[in-house]
């Protein structure tokens, strides 16, 4: 039996630190939405027991290191399958991004491979699965729309945000989320207004929302890769409503309503940055086969 599964990368629209936690990570504050860029992953029954990861690009690892492989190997732990799977990763999310492509890739194999050898669980018992491969891996898991605490992986889901586009710009470098958070100075950030944002967006009120953006990492990776700030600066140029960089970075995303301001957008920083996308919010959360 084959099976295709979807997995959307996602935005933060808003990230907070609050403090370093005793266990090393950080405790957040953020809220993240999933946006229509999709890696398509195809999983196929083997009947050998073992995990096989296939992918065309270079930068998407084809063995334990894959966080998809990391997800399928847990389920197979957890509930006892003998069976294995082909893994075979179509890669639409840029690599090391700030998107979760990895995270999603491990949340949409869950997923699938729930239903293939079907294991009868929850979303709610897969994203509590999620949690052990990664922080992002719950959000994902669901999709949607949702106020993310914790580590990251505490969701409380929360409405769609109104319509808008989203114009991703990253520059052609990679950055390590560990990193990010290692050079990050918690004491000295300028914390974004994360309850104003919900409000905005549960209100539909896209000026708001535009206006409450907001990631403390941001400054963290603008001094490590000051491209960054160019590509923010050109967004703004360009008449983005709201302009931000997603997660620990590269990606830079803008918002815009109008379809003429967004084909401005999108072609004035075609050829300035590595890859331009310009894609829809989805918002809404993703429900089992
Ligand atoms: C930046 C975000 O993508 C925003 O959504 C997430 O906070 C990061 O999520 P992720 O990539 O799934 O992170 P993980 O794979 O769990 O952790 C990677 C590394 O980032 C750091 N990390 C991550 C999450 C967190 N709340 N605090 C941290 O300090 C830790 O050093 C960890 O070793
Ligand atoms: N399925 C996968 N797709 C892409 N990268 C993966 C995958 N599995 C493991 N990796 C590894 O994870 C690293 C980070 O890739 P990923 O695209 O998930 O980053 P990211 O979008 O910045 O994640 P996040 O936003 O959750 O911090 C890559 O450099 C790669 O080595």
């Amino acid at each position: 039996m084959k099976l295709m599964v979807k997995a959307p990368a996602k935005i933060n629209l808003s990230l907070d630190v609050l403090h370093k936690r005793t266990d090393g990570y950080h405790e957040v504050k953020m809220v993240m939405t999933t946006i229509d860029l999709a890696d398509r992953i195809e999983l196929s029954e083997r009947e050998d027991g073992r995990i096989v990861i296939y992918s065309h690009n270079r930068f998407v690892p084809d063995d334990q290191r894959n966080l998809a492989y990391q997800a399928a190997q847990l389920l197979k732990k957890r509930c006892k399958v003998d069976k294995g799977v082909n893994i075979l990763i179509d890669k639409q999310i840029p690599v090391a991004a700030g998107l979760a492509g990895g995270s999603s890739d491990a949340a949409a194999t869950l997923r699938g491979l729930n239903q293939l050898w079907d294991l009868g669980l929850s979303l709610d018992m897969l994203a509590e699965l999620g949690a052990e491969i990664g922080s992002d891996v719950s959000f994902c898991v669901y999709g949607g729309t949702a106020l993310a605490t914790g580590r990251g992986e505490v969701i409380e889901h929360i409405e769609a945000p109104p319509n808008c586009w989203v114009i991703l710009a990253k520059p052609e470098i990679g950055v390590s989320t560990a990193d990010v958070y290692r050079n990050l100075k918690v004491q000295n950030v300028s914390h974004p207004n994360v309850e104003g944002m919900i409000e905005a967006i549960e209100a539909g009120n896209y000026r708001e929302m535009c206006k409450f953006v907001g990631n403390v990492l941001e400054e963290v990776t603008l001094k490590m890769h000051p491209e960054v700030l160019l590509i923010k600066e050109q967004m703004k140029r360009f008449g983005a409503d709201a302009v931000l960089m997603s997660g620990s970075g590269p990606t830079v995303f803008g918002l815009v309503q109008h379809d003429s301001r967004m084909h401005r957008i999108y072609n004035g920083l075609r050829g300035f940055c590595d890859k331009v996308y310009a894609v829809r919010l989805i918002g809404e959360r993703i429900t089992l086969e």
